[in-house]
This record gives C-alpha cells, sequence and structure tokens, in this order.
C-alpha cells in the first residue's frame, strides 16, 4: 500500500536573504493531523522558511507541494489550503475585528452564506463576540494575535503556517492557543509552527524539527516523559552547531 500523499512536501529549498544564505536544501514532509515544531535559536532560519511555506518568499531553488499539487505552479489552491499567522499578525489599524474576518475570507474565495457562517463560527470559537466591532487599533497584543490566529483558521486550511505564534501571550493564552492548536490537529489540520523555546514544542507538537544556520539538523518525534536527551541536542546544535547528522531520526 503506498503511503498517503503528504499535506506539505519541502523538496531540497534554498533561499538567500541580502546575498546570504538565510535556508539551506531543507527537505521536509508533513501528513494531516500532525503538529510539527519548526526549533531554531534567532537567524536559524524558521521565519523565511514559513514564509516560503505561505507563499510569501519564493524559494531560489527546490520544489513545494500542497497536497501533491507543485505550489508554485498553482498559487491559488495554495492561498485556499494555507492558513498562515506571521511574526507580528498583519492588521489594518482602521478596519474592526469582523471586517478583518470578512476581507480574508474574501481573499480565500468565501462569499455570501459562506463566508458569513465561517466567520460567526470562528468568532465563536476564539470567544472574538464582544471585541468584533472593535478597531484593530485598539486590541491589546494578545487580542490582535487571536484576531491573526482567526483570519489564518477562517477558511479551514489543510495546513496551519503559525510564525512564534506564543510570543507575547500569557500563560493564560498560551493554554488556550495549546488547545486551539490540539482540537485543529484532532480535526486533520497538518500544523508547522516555529519557536526558538523547546518547552514551547514539547508542549505543543509531535514532531520537532531543528534548524541552525538554515539547514536541518534534526528531525524527529517526540514522546511523552524526559526531554533531557532533545535538550541536550538542542543545545549541543544551537552552541556548537556539531548536533551531527547521527543525530537524525527518521520522523
Ligand atoms: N528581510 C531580510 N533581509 C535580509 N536578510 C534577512 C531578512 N530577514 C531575515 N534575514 C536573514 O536571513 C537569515 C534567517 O533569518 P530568519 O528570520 O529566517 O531566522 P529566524 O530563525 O526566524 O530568526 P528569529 O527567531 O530571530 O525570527 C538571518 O541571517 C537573517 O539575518
Amino acid at each position: 500500500m503506498s503511503a498517503p500523499t503528504a499535506v506539505l512536501q519541502l523538496d531540497h529549498i534554498t533561499r538567500h536573504r541580502a546575498g546570504r544564505p538565510a535556508v539551506t536544501d531543507l527537505s521536509l514532509r508533513l501528513d494531516a493531523g500532525q503538529v510539527l515544531g519548526l526549533l531554531g535559536v534567532n537567524g536559524a532560519g524558521k521565519s523565511t522558511t514559513l514564509a516560503m511555506i505561505a507563499g510569501a518568499l519564493i524559494p531560489d531553488s527546490g520544489a513545494i507541494r500542497l497536497n501533491g499539487q507543485d505550489f508554485l505552479e498553482q498559487p491559488e489552491l495554495a492561498r485556499r489550503a494555507i492558513g498562515w499567522l506571521p511574526e507580528r499578525a498583519p492588521l489594518w489599524p482602521e478596519l474592526t475585528v469582523s471586517e478583518h474576518l470578512d476581507a480574508h475570507g474574501r481573499l480565500r474565495g468565501l462569499t455570501g452564506a459562506g463566508l458569513a457562517q465561517a466567520r460567526s463560527k470562528i468568532i465563536e470559537r476564539l470567544e472574538l463576540g464582544t471585541l468584533s466591532r472593535r478597531l484593530a487599533s485598539v486590541l491589546s497584543q494578545g487580542q490582535r494575535q487571536r484576531l491573526g490566529l482567526a483570519c489564518a483558521l477562517l477558511h479551514e486550511p489543510d495546513l496551519l503556517v503559525l510564525d512564534e505564534p506564543a510570543n507575547a501571550l500569557d500563560p493564560v493564552q498560551v493554554a488556550a492557543l495549546r488547545t486551539v492548536i490540539r482540537e485543529q490537529a484532532a480535526a486533520g489540520t497538518a500544523i508547522i509552527l516555529s519557536t526558538h523555546l523547546l518547552a514551547e514544542v514539547t508542549a505543543a507538537c509531535d514532531r520537532v524539527a531543528i534548524l541552525h544556520e538554515g539547514r536541518l539538523r534534526y528531525d524527529g518525534a517526540i514522546d511523552g516523559g524526559d526531554h533531557k536527551a532533545l535538550e541536550q541536542t538542542f543545545f549541543d546544535i544551537a552552541m556548537r552547531g556539531n548536533g551531527s547528522d547521527d543525530r537524525m531520526q527518521a520522523a
């Protein structure tokens, strides 16, 4: 029996920024219902990788496939299949919460009753009801993040891309975010999130990929219990850059 088609497949992608390699020869596979944590120190290439997955940056070389389709050849399909929350949720200060959801829905091909239904559902799920008429300019950091997540989830994407989603959230908001991630994965969404905190990965993900200086240095499952070995691996890679290929696991 052949393996199911991956939701996301990166094949040897490379991208330079300002003339220097930011991501080099990166290959990754992500299946439905999986939560992959992309872990790395500042400048490791996490945001560049996620921006390529979300279609905001084009790789210099390599291929990205979404549900088996070449992403670069079919940007429309990609837009509908992906929900992206960048590091700082890009909001228009003069639009309300509800207007943001409408605008994002239309960009993803939702209209009429379908859009109204999707908007009500996500407002209820992310508890945005009391904020729906508020302008983005007056939202707190946590509320902005919640609206950004609602925009990313509105169209029920196959793939959710979250760049440092727990940044600037308080512990209650972090717990709520993890609940949404777990529920979304249980519903079959493939999720990739970036962080520089190992604890964030062990709490929210079932797999970890460690990037260092733009290269994949480790890819393995996260099991329950003691994460000391993983912590040591991350430390070795981050501090000495010598998490060697022999540590690479099959996910
Ligand atoms: N807009 C940009 N212009 C030029 N170089 C950039 C730009 N953004 C990132 N880079 C460079 O690309 C490399 C990878 O950066 P990237 O932001 O992808 O890493 P990161 O792991 O997300 O870091 P952080 O955790 O600090 O956000 C770094 O060397 C960085 O200096």
